[in-house]
């Protein structure tokens, strides 16, 4: 299945690593060269230091006379291909029982969930990404394998001779959607884009890389900002990634200097996820006024220095260094902003 088309099955955090947790590869740089949906590729990355046709693949249907190799139980965690058990899509699902973003799921749910990958060989299946000539990552079901080939079936019936080392590995369905990228077992580009673009599909535009928070721009409102949101993030009543909770816990563990560091393509988001950020902490060291000020500066610096450019129609020609002062009894007490032109355009 595309990465586009994917139903969208319920969101199920998991538990806890899986043994043999492993990364492949280099998260920034799979951002950046990822070639999935174009909306995708409008991510922001925040640092602070602080299936049709398909055969059944069953151990009894293969043949080691023939040649066709078989995938032991542990092989989830430790080969090429993964075994699932069939997903269940959304449609079968009662849709008022989707948790919304900001639900956390109870730890007997995801227990149960995380049991039921118990081997049971007859219910599961052999999936792989494969990259289709115009770029798109399709989930393949691995029908067989033969020395360094393997016979794929696509989603649309299609049944393909690859080269093994062609497909890229899968992450079993309970790592579906997991709010932490390193949490995957397979940290590969398909595996970053399918979880990115899954929660995405559920608003759910901001997702972790261990310590660096990965926004996407959702290009629309979404309901995830406001007092509301302020007030559960101080209040630790959620744990899903969001600006507000990298704010929080830099703001607490600091206290002296935060730094972040917002990088992205033009249009990403950057500017806008700083001014989330800078409401957050406004709002947990408000209280002079002085807040309000340096949260008005922002519109006055857009005026003299944003233009409309092709990728961003509100596209800062600046860089800006903000210092937010905060008092011994973490009240803002002034800021200093600092605006650098860039080199090129
Ligand atoms: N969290 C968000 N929610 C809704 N819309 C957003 C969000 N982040 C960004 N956008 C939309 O994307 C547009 C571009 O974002 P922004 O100006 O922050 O990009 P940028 O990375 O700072 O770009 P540039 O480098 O060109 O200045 C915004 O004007 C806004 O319409």
């Amino acid at each position: 299945m595309s990465l586009a088309s994917k139903a969208l099955p319920a969101l199920h955090p998991i538990k806890s690593l899986p043994p043999g947790f492993k990364v492949n590869g280099n998260l920034t740089r799979d951002l950046m060269e990822s070639r999935g949906d174009a909306k995708l590729r409008s991510s922001c990355l925040v640092g602070s230091t602080s299936p049709e046709n398909v055969a059944d693949v069953s151990e009894e249907s293969q043949d080691d006379a023939g040649g066709t190799s078989l995938f032991n139980e542990d092989i989830a965690y430790s080969g090429k291909a993964v075994l699932f058990e069939d997903r269940t899509s959304i449609a079968d699902e009662d849709l008022e029982s989707v948790p919304l973003p900001f639900q956390t799921i109870s730890v007997s749910s995801r227990e149960s969930r995380w049991s039921d990958t118990t081997p049971s060989v007859s219910k599961k299946k052999l999936q792989s990404w494969f990259q289709l000539p115009n770029g798109n990552w399709e989930l393949a079901k691995l029908i067989a394998t033969s020395g360094t080939e393997s016979v794929i079936s696509l989603p649309d019936g299609k049944v393909l001779k690859v080269k093994q080392d062609s497909l890229v590995s899968a992450n079993p369905d309970i790592l579906d959607g997991v709010d932490d990228l390193m949490q995957l077992s397979y940290l590969n580009e398909p595996s970053v884009l399918y979880d990115l673009q899954y929660r995405y599909n559920q608003n759910m535009i901001y997702t972790k890389a261990g310590p660096v928070l990965v926004a996407i721009n959702p290009f629309k409102k979404v309901p995830l900002y406001g007092n509301n949101y302020i007030e559960a993030y101080k209040r630790k009543a959620t744990e899903s990634p969001h600006v507000y909770a990298i704010t929080d816990r830099a703001i607490r563990e600091m206290i002296r200097v935060i730094i972040y560091i917002f990088s992205g393509e033009s249009g990403a988001g950057k500017t806008e996820t700083a001014k989330i950020a800078m409401q957050y902490l406004t709002a947990l060291g408000g209280g002079s006024g002085i807040e309000y000020e340096i949260l008005k500066t922002n519109p006055i610096l857009e005026a003299f220095g944003n233009a409309k450019t092709l990728r961003n129609d509100n596209s800062s020609r600046f860089g800006k260094l903000i210092e937010i002062h905060f008092s011994e009894t973490g009240k803002i007490s002034g800021a200093n902003i600092q605006t650098c032109r860039f080199s090129s355009v």
